[in-house]
């Protein structure tokens, strides 16, 4: 791990946490380099080419993380234009985008036929229709992976839980075969794979397997059909140990992915991955403001909130939390909350702490759908994120100012 305790001190790779939050401020999300190599390393090793990675940039779209992934030779799987945009400012290749998103606009699909993007995962008879049309203005063909919905439970919580029918992600398998055979009688479309994405931190391969061979046999169905299907791409949705879960084995996994497609043959496999390239190579600093003693309980107030790390409120989700200085002093039990104005802006209940006013603390595996979704609620300005590389820190996005955040509203005069 790239985050460890050196005479007391939590260092990230060989910087010092505590000289980072003095130097850049609170709240301070700090990214691993080293670490989101070697988790990139770790698919990339047993992948071979032609299998292609499409890192998903929803976990972190900072434009370093997304560099640094283009010179892995990472893909890109995006699912809004501005994430497009993201990875070509960033220096990544449109050619090895895929374009996932259930309700994509004219304007984005127009936008991704300009730069060539390798594949539209399609997700209704709909959007179908309309890529169609779009392709056609632009005379240019649209390549196409349908995305379909394998209804298989991916045991996890249910708002990160994608591959249900009764989701809204995905087409349903029942109606694959006629979407496809639509796909094929559309002048402007090439339809070319088929993929799914059933859920988030998933911490086990079953569901991923049967999902598989859900898609695998749709694959030989279609091509008894007489329609040529060239790649399978399972998404994202390997899991990390927030706590201390037990995450699959990736390696594992990604070997028993290829041995199914192999006995199908003439297939290309892909993978979404988020969370597991950036997830443990990431935590949130935060400084503690006050601690108040309660009648129940005692509280940690951090200058942190829910618009800075959504996850604990919106999906009662668990990030460990330690000092950034160990202190030999005992332990309390603490609810650790933000200063929103939401009962819910908690970053973890119940935590054995010892802490006091101006002390750090790290949210831990905050690399993921840390910053991304962050907000400005309660006009809060999002934090500066920091890039660790070996011994070098490196501002990689400058703390919001508060007027920043008003740019382009309007006061409009009350009439008298
Ligand atoms: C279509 C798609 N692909 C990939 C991902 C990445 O998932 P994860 O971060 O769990 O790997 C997501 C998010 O869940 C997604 O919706
Ligand atoms: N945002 C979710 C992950 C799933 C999002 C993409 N489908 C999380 O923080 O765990």
């Amino acid at each position: 791990m790239s985050f460890n305790y050196h005479d007391g001190v939590l260092y990230a790779e060989q910087c010092s946490v505590a000289e980072l939050a003095a130097q850049y401020g609170t709240p301070l999300y700090v990214y691993s380099q080293q670490q989101i190599m070697n988790n990139w390393q770790q698919f990339a090793t047993v992948w071979p080419a032609p299998h292609r990675l499409c890192y998903a940039v929803k976990a972190n779209s900072n434009l370093a993380v997304l560099h640094l992934l283009a010179q892995l030779g990472a893909g890109f799987d995006i699912v809004s234009g501005g994430e497009l945009a993201r990875v070509i400012a960033a220096g990544g290749r449109a050619d090895r985008v895929v374009f996932s998103g259930v309700a994509k606009s004219r304007a984005e699909m127009a936008e991704a036929l300009a730069h060539g993007i390798y594949c539209f995962n399609v997700e209704s008879a709909a959007e179908l229709e309309q890529l169609n049309e779009v392709a056609r203005a632009h005379q240019v063909m649209a390549p196409v992976s349908l995305r379909v919905n394998p209804d298989v439970d991916a045991q996890t919580h249910p708002y990160i839980s994608t591959g249900l029918k009764t989701n809204k992600f995905g087409i349903a398998m029942s109606q694959a075969r006629d979407i496809a055979r639509r796909a094929q009688e559309l002048p402007n479309i090439q339809l070319q794979g088929v993929d799914c994405h059933i859920g988030s931190q998933i911490l086990t391969a079953a569901p991923f397997l049967d999902a598989a061979d859900r898609m695998l046999a749709l694959i030989a169905d279609l091509r008894q059909d007489g329609i040529a299907i060239q790649h399978l791409n399972m998404g994202g949705g390997i899991g990390i140990s927030y706590q201390h879960e037990q995450p699959l084995d990736v390696s594992a996994y990604l070997l028993e992915l290829q041995r199914r497609a192999e006995a199908l043959g003439g297939l290309t496999l892909m993978l979404e991955p988020g969370r597991s390239i950036v997830g443990n190579a990431g935590l949130l600093v935060t400084q503690v403001a006050y601690h108040k003693a309660g009648e129940d309980k005692d509280f940690l107030l951090v200058d942190a909130g829910m618009n800075d790390l959504m996850r604990p409120a919106l999906y009662q989700a668990y990030h460990e939390i330690i000092p950034v200085q160990q202190s030999a002093a005992s332990p309390l039990l603490v609810d650790v909350v933000g200063p929103v104005c939401e009962t819910g802006d908690f970053l973890g209940l119940a935590r054995h702490l010892s802490a006091s006013a101006g002390d750090l603390l790290a949210v831990m595996n905050a690399g993921a759908y840390g910053f991304t979704m962050s907000s400005n609620y309660n006009t809060r300005p999002r934090a500066a994120e920091v890039m660790v590389i070996g011994d070098q820190a490196h501002l990689i996005r400058e703390r919001e100012t508060v007027s920043d955040l008003w740019k382009g509203e309007r006061i409009v005069e009350v009439p008298r």
